[in-house]
């Protein structure tokens, strides 16, 4: 049985793309994201420093994605998944998925899913 962490819909802004106009401006970027931790620790004590902090992590990504200049979605959620796992020890397991709703006009939203696993 796994324990997941999880956020949905985190709304962030970032200059990204492979176009002109998209390096001119900024536009949305969606993230849904799950952290396998292992809760016992944290079950126990009661202390949020037992455990990793939604909070906490929800800012770290907003204050990433929006200092970034990346032009692809892949650069961007390779670089932001070793930056999790280097900043939070107790992420085991990672699955994020980004959405970039203004990028294809004729689709609701575009984007990419990943998931790793903590480098060795
Ligand atoms: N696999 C990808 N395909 C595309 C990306 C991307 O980051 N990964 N980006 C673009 C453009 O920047 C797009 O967002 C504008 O339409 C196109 N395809």
């Amino acid at each position: 049985m796994h324990d997941i962490i999880y956020i949905e819909q985190l709304a962030t802004d970032a200059i990204i793309g492979i176009y002109d106009w998209e390096r001119q401006q900024t536009q949305p970027l969606l993230f849904d994201i799950e952290m396998e931790v292992p809760i016992f620790s944290a079950a126990q004590s009661d202390a949020i420093g037992d455990t990793v902090d939604y909070a906490v992590v929800s800012d770290f990504i907003c204050e990433y994605v929006e200092e970034s200049r990346v032009e692809l979605l892949e650069t961007l959620l390779e670089s932001l998944s070793s930056e999790l796992f280097a900043r939070f020890k107790g992420i085991q397991h990672l699955k994020i998925k980004v959405s970039k709703p203004q990028a294809v006009k004729k689709a609701k939203t575009v984007g990419l899913i990943i998931q790793r696993s903590r480098p060795l």
